[in-house]
Parts: structure tokens; C-alpha cells; sequence
């Protein structure tokens, strides 16, 4: 396109364009954003507005989509939501004195991650801005991953060794904008599962770099480097974090003084869990994607966004430390013992999202009522904080800070209920700026003598229904109806259709005097609403922990009204290994259930390690083995439990396999994302792994499957040796409790009465001796004459059946191992825990003679 051939105009908008190719921009001319060429046909369609044409290029017409400013923000929303970012590109110079067109700038970039508007935000949910960045040491690659929430200043970062690692954090994550460097081969890995709709940016090769990200950081941080943060060592996580950093700098246009220290999370400081897993547990969203009957639906009795926020953080990062996770139930314990989580909550329901309101006095764009409801927030703090002086809750207390003075100023500052915007003025108290007050008073004085002004016309003229009015095109005015005999002096302005309007030479001198006053009153008014927001800004830091603090007190608070009201218990958690529930029950299913809940024991140690578990449908199996994966989790959440007792041992992972479900848009099937799943467990399972296993295998041919199922099961015993509950249909399955070591079987019970059956949902030891599975049909519906027609072909197959193959001999007739079978399976023990690096090449030689022996014998 060659630009001379374009107006002035396009020229600028052209030259604007192309320092942002990859954005939307909208193009302010007068009441309108105007978009052009592409952007255009782009908008129209993906906002459903009409395209036009404007001018020429190349001797075709420009295409040209409009949104009104004033409505611009809904639009805006809109895109950001479909993934697009929008440059705003507005008129800076003033259109009467410009030569040419009116000087044009971007003000901001606004991307889906970088949002820090109230009303673009979705209050429940953090909008997370993520990098991954990728560096080698010793040839090894490994991945650092960078997430900042611009609308809370929330940083924190984390490093990882592996790209499944880097996967399932990024499904924790749930980017809302992804950057990654320019032509990088991460860009197509990460468009498939459930990343695959996160808008990704790619970022130069410079903006990635670990020295100037290390630079950067600690300039945004006041730090002479970033040791403080634990990031010294960490290439990867400093060049991811400092990426972020560059970007919202350039979209936002303006510092981030919010932003202020970043957290090196450390992997071991958490439970580990995949994506697989988060979905199956149901935690923040349910298997069908809403946000009903999941745990943190039953959970969240928060009454702030920013504590709903945190809580959906605190399920999705279960801690390890216990010393932590202690300090949360001794909180909890307390609230509860002492009768006060009912109060704070009701302090806490005026508190407001504080965070995201800093962020906005961070970036100056607060508004005036941002003030307020930051007032209101911080004149609970005094209450809060005589109501926390419990040893484990003196750092909330702490963080909370003392802000009367601020508070004081506030109030002084600003009136009770102050408009929406600035713009027309009327936020700032009386009393507050003595120069202000005397404006305000000038322009006061003079509508009242305005007021005096037609009194006294009034009275001089005769017209009683004289009176003084103001429109914007001819001032101050006296209407008087039509008919009226009005005095020589008078000058006519405007004739209506039952009205004429006059001026007098005093009036005009009025008018001068009233809008020159309201004028300076207001540029006055919002030069000092500048200050006042500029006078926050060295708070922002203590204001942001305080915040932090009224968060974590509106979870805690939550978790001790639930857990009083639900019955739950307090879990202990402790190094070792194995767990002790007592009388456990499903939070979800018992909270939404109008049945009452059967509870049940589990017990996992050194001799109960895999409980193959088996039972009629509907039992209630995969109930029983989610209930302990959430009772675990919520335990290390710092929640108590719904259980009369848990004792729960060191958990480093927790893995499920549970129900089934297509990835056709990545290209797997039902049967391949299962196997996807279970290869994962059995590749990363240790000791420490929580894993559950609902029917392995069940997606493909009957022999296969229960091959697949008891090959599994066997590894997960043998190998992983992990704690796992095994649900399965396959009664050859429960024979592994007399093959293999610490495998047990449990089942769930159930009665028949009259071809009916019953569910008693108990779980006790030993197999079920039956499945039930007609009976299950007729109930869901299944036609009678389709039923008795099942029947028939059971008793068929069960004449029929060929022999058992010796491998899944049944509990009936325990099958042991062969000499052959159990040398081979001694070898491959050793070999799988040999700490290979420990050994000199001799040791290595003399285990390989002893190998053989063992197995020629
Ligand atoms: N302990 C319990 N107390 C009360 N109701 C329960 C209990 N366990 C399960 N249920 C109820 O039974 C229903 C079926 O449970 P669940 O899905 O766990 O059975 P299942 O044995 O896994 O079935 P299938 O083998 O068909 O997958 C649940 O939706 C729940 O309503």
C-alpha cells in the first residue's frame, strides 16, 4: 500500500497500524472507534456490526466498522472474551488548533490477560497473564512458567523439568493469555487439550532473556537483585516473569507499582496433580464444565470475590507443608471454638474486592467510588484485627495493618455517595480544599443571584411566568411566553414555538462569571482527585498485604462456618505413610444429596496398600474412592474433613483414572485418552501417590481390557507401590489380593429382594460375589422384554464360558506365581529400585551374575 496516495488521515492511521499489526485497533474519530481495512471486516463479523466504506486505497474502498465510544466498553468485552486484544488509539490534540488531522496516540493495549477493568473482569475468577519460557542446562531443557493477575498484583513463578509438568501446570493456571517466544515449537504443542483455546502471544526472542529479565524484575521490584525472591538460581522462571513484566508494560502504557515481589513456587511445596485429575475431582468446574455441585461450590461460603478467588487457588494447590497447612486449622479450630467466624463474616460482607480496587489505584485509574469502597474496606480493619489475636492468626492480624490516618483522609476527602466518574465533578467533600470550596461558593453565589436576577425582572416587567434558563448553545437566557411586552433593553436570542428567549447585558456578565467559576472548580477538583490518588500510591504496598489478609480471613471463615454446620472433623496429617479415615463421607455428594449419606472407613498402610474394589453399578465405588481423594485434598487445604476422623500420611501426588471421555478435537478417543491417563500413572506414581482407578480397561474388548486392568494393577502393587483404590467389574481382578503383596479387596454391598436390588452403600472387606448389572438396567428403564432377553444370554454365557486363562484364576482357587514367574518378577523389583548412579561399574557387573543366577535357577 503505498501511503502518499492515502488522505492525511489515513496516512496517521496507517502509520498507527503498523506499530500494532497483530491487535484490533480502534481508531477514535469524534463520537466513534472507527476500524479499518482488515481490522474491519475482522470486527464486523466477530461483533455482528455493519461494514461500510470509507474513502479509497489502491482504487478500492476501505472497508470501515464503528462502535460508539460511550458504548465501546461492551464491545470491548466482548472481543477480549473471543481471545482479540484492542489497541484504543485516541485524539490527543485539540481538532481546533490542529493543522492536517488531529494528533493521534495508543493510550493502552488492552489484551484477554492484562485487564484490569471492573467491568471487563469476571469477579470469581483470576484472569492470569502466563509465560513459558524454555532454557537448557547441560543440554537438558527445562521450562520455567511465569503468572501475574494485573487486576490484583498478584506474581508468582515456578520451574519444572519435564513438558508434562509444564501441561499440568498451565490446566491449573488456566491462562487467560499465554506468551511465549517468537517461533517456538511450544506454539503447536500447546494448541491441543484443553489449552487449545488460551490466546497465545508470541514475544521476541530479547524479551525472554534471563540477564535483562533478572534486570527488570529487580528494577520493578526496588531489589539490587533477586535473591530476596529465591529466584537467583532460576533462569528460567526470572526470563518467563520478566517477560510478563515487559509486556504489560508496553500494553498498559504506564507503571505497575502494584507489582511489588513475585513467589517461587516450589514444586514439592505442593501436592501434584494433572489436569485429569482437577477435572475428575470436580473442584472448581464439573465434568460438564459448570461451576454446580463441585467442591468449591460446597466450600465457598466466602462473601468477598477476592476470598472466592483465593479459595479456588488454595483446592487447586494443595500444600505439603504441614507446619502451614496447621497454622490454617488451628485458625479454623479457633473461629470455631470461639464463636467468631459469624462476626467476621459480617464485618468482611463490606469490604469489597479490595485487591482489584488497588490495582486500579495502582494504574490511577480508580473511580471515585473505588474510594469509597476502599474506605468502607479499611474502616472494618480495626474490628477484624481486635477479633484475630490468635497465636495462629497474629500474621493475618499483622498484614492487616494500621490505616487509620488514610482512612481519615478518605473521609475527609470524599463525599458519601460520589458519582460514577469524575468527569462532572461533585466527588470531592466540602471542607476538604478551602480553594475548591471558594470556587464552588463563587459559582454558588452566583446562581443565586441569578435567582434574585428573575425576581427582580419579575417584578420589573410583570411577567409572572418569567424565568431564567441555561442551554449550552446560547447561555443564560429569559423565556417569557410569546405574547409577553418585554422591555426595550432586552435582545432577542431565540424564538420558539411558545417562547421567546432575551438576554440583557447583566446576564451575559452572569454567565461569564458562573461558568468560569464551575470551570476552574472542576479542572480544580480533578487535579486534587489526581493527588489524591497519587497520595495512595506509596500504600499501595501495605493496602495490597492487607487485602491478602482479608482474603485468606474470608476462606478461613468460610471453612469454619461449613465445617461447624456440615459436621466436619479436623484432620491430622503427619510424614508417614498411609491413611486412617474414619467413617468418611463425599463433601458434594452428601451436601447436595437429600438421602442421607452412608459414611465409611478407609484404611490404607503398609498391608493394605491396593484395595481392588468391586461391587454391583450404582454402588457407590467411584463415590468411595473420590471421597478419599477429596478428604485428602481438603486436609492439606487446611479445611477440616467431613469424617469423624483422618489421620492422613505424607501425599506427594494424587492421580485418577476415572470416567471416560472423548478428545475428538485433539484426536483421541475415548480408549486412547484412558491409556493417555494411565500411562501417565504408571510412568510417575510413587510411594507417595493417592491413586484411583475406576474401571481401567472397560473401553475395549472384554480380554483385552481385563488383561490391561490386571497388568495395571499388578505394576501399581509390584512397582509404584502407591496407595491405590481400584474399582473394577472384573471379578478375575479380585484374585491379585492373594498374588500380591499388601492387595486387598474391598466391595460395596448391595441386597437383591424380588429381582430388585438394593444399595446399602457400605464398604466393607472382601469381593462382591456379583454385579447386579440387569437389575441396575431395569431400574435405569431398560424395556423388560430387552431384560428377560439379557438374561437368557447370561445363563448362555455362563454355560459356555471358556476356561478361565490361569492368570486371572479366581479368590476361589488362589493361583501363585511359578518359580519361573516369581524369580522373573524378584529381578525386575531389583532392578526397578536400584539406585543406578550409586553404583560402580564392578557392583553393576556383579548384579548382573547374580541376575542370571536367579534366573537360570
Ligand atoms: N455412601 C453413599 N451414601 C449414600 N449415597 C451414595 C453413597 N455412595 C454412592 N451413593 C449414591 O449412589 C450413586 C452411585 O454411586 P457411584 O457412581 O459411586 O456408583 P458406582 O459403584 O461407581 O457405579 P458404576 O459402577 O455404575 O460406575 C451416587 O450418585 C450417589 O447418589
Amino acid at each position: 500500500m503505498v501511503a502518499s496516495s492515502h488522505t492525511p488521515m489515513m496516512q496517521q492511521y496507517l502509520k498507527i497500524k503498523a506499530e500494532h499489526a497483530d491487535t484490533l485497533l480502534f481508531y477514535r474519530m469524534g463520537d466513534f472507534y472507527e476500524l479499518f481495512f482488515e481490522d474491519a471486516k475482522k470486527a464486523a463479523q466477530l461483533l455482528d456490526i455493519s461494514l461500510t466504506k470509507r474513502g479509497q486505497s489502491g482504487g478500492q474502498p476501505i472497508p470501515m466498522a464503528g462502535v460508539p465510544y460511550h458504548a465501546a466498553e461492551s464491545y470491548l468485552g466482548r472481543l477480549l472474551r473471543m481471545g482479540e486484544s484492542v489497541a484504543i488509539c485516541e485524539q490527543i490534540g485539540d481538532p481546533a488548533t490542529s493543522k492536517g488531522p488531529v494528533e493521534r496516540k495508543v493510550v493502552r493495549v488492552l489484551t484477554p490477560g492484562t485487564l484490569s477493568d471492573e467491568a471487563l473482569l469476571d469477579t470469581h475468577r483470576e484472569n492470569l497473564l502466563v509465560a513459558l519460557s524454555c532454557q537448557s542446562q547441560m543440554s537438558q531443557p527445562y521450562y520455567g512458567v511465569a503468572a501475574l493477575d494485573v487486576s490484583s498484583g498478584r506474581f508468582s513463578a515456578s520451574e519444572h523439568d519435564t513438558l508434562d509438568a509444564v501441561y499440568a501446570e498451565l490446566e491449573r493456571l488456566q491462562p487467560a493469555e499465554l506468551l511465549i517466544v517468537e517461533q517456538s515449537e511450544l506454539a503447536s504443542w500447546l494448541a491441543r487439550g484443553q489449552l487449545r483455546q488460551v490466546p497465545i502471544r508470541q514475544r521476541p526472542v530479547w524479551e525472554f532473556d534471563a540477564q535483562t529479565s533478572s534486570q527488570v524484575l529487580s528494577r520493578q521490584f526496588g531489589t539490587r537483585d533477586l535473591a530476596g525472591f529465591g529466584l537467583q538460581q532460576a533462569k528460567a522462571a526470572t526470563a518467563a516473569a520478566g517477560a510478563i513484566v515487559q509486556y504489560v508494560k508496553a500494553t498498559q502504557q504506564a507503571a505497575l507499582p502494584h507489582i511489588q515481589s513475585i513467589q517461587f513456587e516450589q514444586p514439592d511445596d505442593a501436592i501434584v496433580m494433572d489436569a485429569a485429575t482437577r477435572k475428575n475431582l470436580e473442584l472448581t468446574h464439573n465434568l460438564s464444565g459448570s461451576q454446580q455441585h463441585t467442591l468449591a461450590a460446597v466450600l465457598d461460603q466466602t462473601v468477598t470475590a477476592m476470598g472466592s478467588r483465593l479459595l479456588k487457588r488454595w483446592l487447586h494447590r494443595p500444600l505439603r507443608q504441614i507446619d502451614v497447612i496447621n497454622q490454617r486449622l488451628n485458625a479454623v479450630a479457633w473461629l470455631i471454638t470461639e464463636q467468631q467466624a459469624d462476626s467476621i463474616h459480617d464485618s468482611l460482607k463490606l469490604v469489597g474486592d479490595m485487591q482489584r480496587i488497588l490495582a486500579r489505584v495502582a494504574l490511577q485509574s480508580a473511580r471515585p467510588r473505588d474510594l469509597t469502597r476502599l474506605r468502607q474496606a479499611l474502616q472494618q480493619v480495626p474490628a477484624l484485627k481486635a477479633v484475630t489475636g490468635a497465636p495462629d492468626m497474629r500474621h493475618i492480624q499483622h498484614a492487616l495493618g494500621d490505616f487509620s490516618t488514610l482512612v481519615e483522609h478518605l473521609e475527609r476527602a470524599v463525599i458519601d455517595n460520589p458519582p460514577v466518574i469524575i468527569r462532572d465533578g461533585g466527588v470531592l467533600a466540602p471542607g476538604y480544599d478551602a480553594e475548591l470550596d471558594e470556587l464552588r461558593a463563587l459559582s454558588q453565589g452566583a446562581t443565586d443571584q441569578l435567582d434574585a436576577l428573575a425576581e427582580r425582572e419579575r417584578q420589573r416587567t410583570g411577567i409572572a411566568n418569567l424565568r431564567v434558563g441555561y442551554n449550552k448553545v446560547h447561555g443564560f437566557y429569559i423565556e417569557t411566553s410569546r405574547q409577553a411586552q418585554v422591555p426595550a433593553d432586552y435582545q432577542r436570542r431565540q424564538t420558539l414555538k411558545n417562547a421567546e428567549r432575551y438576554i440583557i447585558p447583566e446576564l451575559k456578565s452572569f454567565e461569564d462569571k458562573v461558568l468560569r467559576s464551575q470551570s476552574q472548580a472542576l479542572a480544580l477538583e480533578k487535579q486534587l482527585y489526581q493527588q489524591l490518588l497519587e497520595s495512595l500510591l506509596p500504600h499501595v504496598g501495605a493496602l495490597q498485604q492487607c487485602a491478602d489478609a482479608l482474603a485468606q480471613l474470608d476462606v478461613l471463615c468460610a471453612f469454619a462456618r461449613h465445617s461447624e454446620t456440615a459436621n466436619y472433623c479436623r484432620p491430622e496429617l503427619h510424614d508417614g505413610f498411609g491413611m486412617t479415615i474414619t467413617q468418611g463421607r463425599h463433601p458434594v455428594v452428601e451436601h447436595y444429596s437429600e438421602q442421607p449419606f452412608i459414611a465409611n472407613d478407609l484404611n490404607i498402610n503398609a498391608s493394605r496398600k491396593l484395595s481392588v474394589i468391586t461391587g454391583p453399578n450404582m454402588g457407590g465405588k467411584s463415590t468411595f474412592m473420590r471421597q478419599a481423594a477429596l478428604i485428602t485434598l481438603m486436609a492439606h487445604v487446611g479445611c477440616f474433613v467431613p469424617a469423624d476422623a483422618a489421620r492422613i500420611g505424607r501425599i506427594e501426588r494424587i492421580f485418577t483414572r476415572i470416567g471416560a471421555s472423548d478428545e475428538l478435537a485433539s484426536g483421541r478417543s475415548t480408549f486412547m485418552v484412558e491409556m493417555t491417563e494411565t500411562a501417565n500413572i504408571l510412568n510417575n506414581a510413587n510411594a507417595y501417590s493417592l491413586v484411583l482407578m475406576d474401571e481401567i480397561g472397560r473401553g475395549t474388548s472384554t480380554y483385552d481390557g481385563l488383561s490391561l486392568a490386571w497388568a495395571c494393577a499388578h505394576a501399581l502393587a509390584m512397582q509404584a507401590q502407591c496407595m491405590t483404590l481400584f474399582a473394577t467389574h472384573y471379578f478375575e481382578i479380585t484374585a491379585l489380593a492373594s498374588q500380591l503383596p499388601a492387595t486387598i479387596n474391598l466391595h460395596v454391598d448391595a441386597t437383591e429382594h424380588n429381582d430388585n436390588v438394593a444399595f446399602l452403600h457400605h464398604v466393607k472387606d472382601g469381593a462382591a460375589n456379583r454385579s447386579f448389572g440387569l437389575q441396575v438396567a431395569k431400574l435405569a428403564g431398560v424395556p423388560n422384554h430387552v431384560i428377560d432377553n439379557a438374561k437368557r444370554k447370561l445363563a448362555e454365557l455362563e454355560r459356555t464360558a471358556p476356561q478361565q486363562p490361569e492368570l486371572f484364576a479366581t479368590a476361589n482357587a488362589p493361583a501363585s506365581l511359578t518359580p519361573e514367574q516369581q524369580a522373573q518378577l524378584d529381578v525386575a523389583n531389583s532392578i526397578a529400585q536400584l539406585k543406578a548412579d550409586e553404583l560402580s561399574p564392578r557392583q553393576a557387573l556383579d548384579l548382573i551374575y547374580t541376575w542370571q543366577q536367579q534366573l537360570k535357577r
